[in-house]
């Protein structure tokens, strides 16, 4: 059943930049999804819209039964159930880890404080850096204290937008490793924007696709990848090797297959050492056309000549 529902909504800043058009999109509660997009498509813009801190021109928002009103309709935007985090998230300098992670929480039984806070701080694996203020923590035990801090009060969504783009890429992935373990035992409904595919993957299997304002997929990352809906989703998983002769249909290089004499012809071209294979590129004989071929056994040099074939599930076709 769908927990967060957004319906038809349109956002419109001036008469160049719409960033979103009639976007839906329902998520399940609980859920963990990786939203992907490039750069402009409106990924913040939508976040926003969610967490009721922008206004968008038409179309609603739900979190379960209760309708989120934006600023317009609201006295003091936003709402306690629902917490975006991004890249620029401010931890309150002069106070520790600890009081930053306990500042949501001001209001509450001082007891309950306590114990909530002890509670995250062993959650984010944080209890050493307790009594340190931000500026001695790495950006990524920052960003932690950040998520940390909106888990405090409970809230039903977490809305994560680019959170980690200032980190180095080993950084990075460590940290999304380690709270996807966390998110995927907490009861919270997460959903974490980033451009980048790998990044999305490391999170969650649950993709959501969005390119110029409109949600274009949804789906398993498995289903996305082998049934792409169009040309943009598909090259987000890399390259396209087009069939010749057979209009808009491709197969990835991850398909193809390397035979002694079965399949098309081909002459390496290039070859460049990456990290898990050798990316060949490859003139078929007869064609114009080059292809891309993971040579996961790096033997084959410029200058071979190589037969590829592939199983015909695995060709991409798309609409004219
Ligand atoms: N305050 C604003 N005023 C005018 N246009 C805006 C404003 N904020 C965003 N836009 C435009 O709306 C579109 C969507 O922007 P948005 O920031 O939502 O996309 P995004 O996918 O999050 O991009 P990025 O990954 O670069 O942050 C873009 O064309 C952007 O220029």
């Amino acid at each position: 059943m769908s927990f967060l529902k957004v319906s038809e909504v349109t956002k419109q800043y001036d008469e160049e930049n719409i960033a979103l058009e009639k976007f839906s999109l329902q998520i399940s509660k609980g859920g963990v999804v990786s939203m992907v997009g490039e750069s402009g498509s409106g990924k913040s813009s939508l976040l926003r819209i969610i967490a009721g801190l922008e206004v968008q021109n038409s179309g609603v928002v739900h979190l379960g039964d209760q309708k989120i009103l934006n600023p317009k309709q609201k006295l003091v935007p936003g709402y306690d159930e629902i917490q975006l985090i991004h890249q620029e998230y401010k931890l309150y300098p002069n106070s520790t880890v600890e009081e930053n992670i306990a500042r949501p929480l001001l209001l509450y039984d001082k007891l309950y404080q306590k114990e909530r806070v002890e509670e995250l701080l062993t959650l984010l694996s944080l209890q050493e850096h307790r009594a340190k203020k931000p500026r001695q923590l790495s950006g990524g035990q920052q960003q932690k204290v950040a998520i940390g801090r909106a888990l405090s009060i409970e809230p039903e969504v977490l809305l994560l937008d680019e959170p980690f783009s200032s980190l180095d890429a080993i950084q990075k992935r460590e940290l999304i490793e380690e709270l996807k373990l966390i998110f995927d035992e907490l009861d919270v409904t997460v959903v974490f924007v980033t451009h980048e595919v790998d990044d999305a993957l490391l999170m969650s299997e649950e993709l959501l696709i969005i390119q110029k304002g409109k949600l274009v997929q949804q789906g398993n990352v498995r289903e996305i990848f082998r049934k792409p809906k169009n040309e943009y989703v598909a090259k987000l998983f890399g390259n396209l090797n087009e069939i010749p002769g057979e209009k808009k249909t491709f197969i990835r290089p991850s398909d193809l297959e390397v035979r002694k004499n079965d399949g098309y012809k081909a002459k390496v071209d290039k070859q460049q050492y990456l990290l898990h294979y050798n990316l060949l590129t490859v003139e078929l004989e007869g064609e114009i056309l080059k292809w891309k071929v993971e040579d996961t056994s790096r033997k084959y040099q410029v200058g071979d000549v190589l037969h590829l074939s592939f199983d015909p599930n695995y060709l991409i076709r798309f609409e004219e």
